[in-house]
């Protein structure tokens, strides 16, 4: 579909997650939705999108390549190509379909797994005005107690440093601590789309 023709809705805030493997992207976006409420905070994945269409390609079971396991490891870097190609051929493939795929009755929109300029750019293009952009940080020593270790091919490509050349984010969240810590981290946040709500 021509991006010309897409009409969507536009929230009042979309916040742009990124992070490294296992730094707790989604873990914070969740954190985020349950202070927030989930009558008006909407979590989107691009990689939903990505994988439905791999696991339908392939015969694979999408509920387990959408949870943190061993099996969407094994499948991660076939994954990554492929997605890549179909980038290639169309930069907002998976950009649309979340965003088609957005409860529009929620005024905060969130994508948690933005890992792709291109995927920035075609998202500031369609929402540059309500867009805020935050980077879910932890430390090497705190991925690998969540289960990451360092895959060549992987770890070091533009699936997981495509934005490392981003030096400002409006919303810096270090992820090491325990989930209360988070809480407090994420505090100013929290006030700062409450604030949104209200506006
Ligand atoms: N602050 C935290 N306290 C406790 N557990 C956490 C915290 N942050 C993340 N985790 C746990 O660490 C694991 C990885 O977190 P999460 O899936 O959110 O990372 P991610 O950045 O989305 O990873 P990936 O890119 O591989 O999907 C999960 O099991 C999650 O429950
Ligand atoms: C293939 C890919 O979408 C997998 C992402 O899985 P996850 O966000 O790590 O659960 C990553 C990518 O798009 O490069």
């Amino acid at each position: 579909m021509e991006d010309g023709i897409f009409d969507f809705k536009s929230p009042k805030l979309l916040l742009v997650v990124s992070g490294k493997r296992k730094s707790g992207k989604d873990f914070v976006s969740e954190r985020l939705k349950h202070r927030l409420g989930s009558n008006v905070f909407a979590i989107l994945r691009l990689s939903e999108p990505l994988k439905s269409q791999y696991a339908e390609n392939h015969g694979l079971n999408l509920d387990r390549l959408m949870d943190c396991s061993n099996y969407k490891e094994f499948h991660r870097a076939d994954m990554v190509h492929w997605g890549e190609m179909q980038r290639k051929q169309d930069p907002g493939c998976f950009c649309r379909i979340a965003i088609a795929n957005a409860d529009p009755s929620c005024l905060i929109w969130l994508v948690s797994d933005t890992r792709r300029m291109s995927d920035m750019v075609w998202l500031r293009d369609h929402f540059g005005d309500v867009i805020e952009t935050v980077r879910v940080t932890a430390m090497e020593a705190t991925r690998k107690s969540r289960g990451w270790k360092f895959t060549a091919g992987i770890d070091d490509a533009e699936s997981e440093c495509g934005l490392d050349t981003v030096v400002s984010w409006d919303w810096i969240i270090a992820n090491d601590s325990s989930p209360v810590d988070l809480d407090r981290i994420i505090d100013p946040l929290v006030d700062h789309i409450q604030s949104k709500l209200k506006s």
